[in-house]
C-alpha cells in the first residue's frame, strides 16, 4: 500500500495500461512509469472522515450485496491510508482552481478538468483534487473538483440479454469526459485478494486490483472488491470496444479512487463497459478463461486473463 506521504506527481507520455486477473477473469489496470514524490503530507485524525464520503441514491438489487457509497477497509487493507487526511494543497478563497497560474493544486498535478469533463490527456493519470483541507472548500467555483460530488444520477441496473448477468446503463446521454461512478468497494491486500479469487472460482469476478508502477520499480497495488460491500459501478461489465475507462483519483487520503470515465458520447438506453484489461492483452491461450459476449466487431472471444498475477 502508499506511504500516505506519496502522490503521484507525473505520468510519462508512454504510459501504457496493462491487466490484472484473477483465475477466471480479469478486471484489473497497470499505470506504468508513476512517479511518486514526497508531498502533501497527510495529517492525522481528519475531523469528520465521513463527510468525504458522498451519498448516492443507488442501491442493490439483492439483499446479499450492502451499498457502500465509497471504499471502506477489509482484511488486508492499510487503514491508515485510508483514513488519512492530505493536508491543504490551496489556499484560493475565490475557488478558482483551473490554471497553473493561479492555483498550487493545479501547477502541482496539472488541469484534470474542463468544466466537468476530464481531458483527454488525463485518462492515463495522474488526477489529484482540491481536497477537504484546501482554501477553496467545495464550491461549484472550484474547476478542480468532480468526483466528490458523487456519481451520475441517471444510471440503471438492468438485466443483459446476453449472459452477461447484471449490466449497468444510462437514461441520458453522458459525454466524453463525464465521470460515472467509482468502483468503490472494500479495499484489501493481495493475500486477501487471493483468497477471495481461489474461493469464488466459478462465480463472477468482481476484484479489481490497479498497479501503479513507480519510477523506482517499485509497484503499489490498490484492490477494491465490491463483491458483497459495493457501489453502483459493480454492475459494469466488460467489453473488447468500451465507452469508459477507469482513471485513479486521489481527493482526501493516499489510496486511490478507481473513478470511471465516459471515453466517448454514450447514448441513452446504451451499457456503459470499460476494457477489464485496461486495452493490453498478457495471453493468446483460452484455457480457463471465461467466453466473452460484448459481441463488439473487435472481441477477442475471452475475458482478459492473466494467469500469472493471482
Ligand atoms: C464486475 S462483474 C459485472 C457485473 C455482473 N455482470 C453482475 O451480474 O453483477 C464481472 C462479471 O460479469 C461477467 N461479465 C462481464 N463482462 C462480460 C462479458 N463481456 N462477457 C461475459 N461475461 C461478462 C463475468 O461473469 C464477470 O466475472
Amino acid at each position: 500500500m502508499l506511504n500516505s506521504s506519496d502522490l503521484p506527481i507525473k505520468t510519462n507520455d508512454d504510459e501504457t495500461f496493462v491487466m490484472l486477473t484473477n483465475s477466471q477473469d480479469t478486471i484489473g489496470t497497470s499505470f506504468i512509469n508513476v512517479d511518486y514524490v514526497d508531498c502533501y503530507p497527510s495529517i492525522e485524525d481528519p475531523s469528520d472522515e465521513h463527510s468525504r464520503c458522498m451519498l448516492d441514491e443507488y442501491s442493490h438489487v439483492s439483499s446479499n450485496v450492502h451499498y457502500v457509497e465509497c471504499n471502506v477497509a477489509g482484511p488486508g487493507c492499510n487503514t491508515s491510508d485510508l483514513d488519512a487526511q492530505f493536508s491543504k494543497g490551496c489556499d484560493c478563497l475565490n475557488g478558482n482552481c483551473d490554471s497553473e497560474s493561479d492555483c498550487p493544486c493545479v501547477a502541482r498535478y496539472g488541469k484534470n478538468y474542463s468544466g466537468s469533463l476530464l481531458l483527454a490527456n488525463k485518462f492515463n493519470g495522474p488526477v489529484v483534487e482540491c481536497n477537504s483541507e484546501c482554501g477553496c472548500t467545495k464550491t461549484e467555483k472550484c474547476g478542480n473538483r468532480v468526483v466528490q460530488f458523487g456519481p451520475h444520477t441517471d444510471l440503471e441496473i438492468f438485466e443483459t440479454p446476453d449472459g452477461k448477468g447484471l449490466g449497468l446503463k444510462t437514461k441520458c446521454e453522458i459525454l466524453t469526459g463525464k465521470f460515472i461512478c467509482e468502483y468503490a468497494g472494500e479495499i484489501i491486500g493481495m493475500e486477501e485478494a487471493k483468497r477471495r479469487s481461489q474461493n469464488r472460482k466459478d462465480q463472477m469476478n468482481y476484484i479489481f486490483v490497479l498497479n501503479e508502477h513507480l519510477s523506482n520499480g517499485s509497484v503499489v497495488k490498490t484492490c477494491v472488491d465490491p463483491t458483497i460491500l459495493g457501489n453502483i459501478g459493480r454492475y459494469i461489465n466488460h467489453s473488447c470496444h468500451p465507452n469508459a475507462a477507469i482513471v485513479p483519483v486521489r481527493v482526501d487520503c493516499p489510496v486511490p479512487k478507481l473513478c470511471i470515465f465516459a471515453t466517448r458520447t454514450i447514448f441513452p438506453c446504451e451499457e456503459i463497459t470499460f476494457d477489464y484489461s485496461g486495452g493490453e492483452e498478457t495471453t493468446a491461450t483460452p484455457l480457463g478463461r471465461k467466453p466473452c459476449h460484448c459481441h463488439a466487431q473487435n472481441c477477442k472471444g475471452y475475458l482478459p486473463f492473466d494467469q500469472s498475477l493471482l
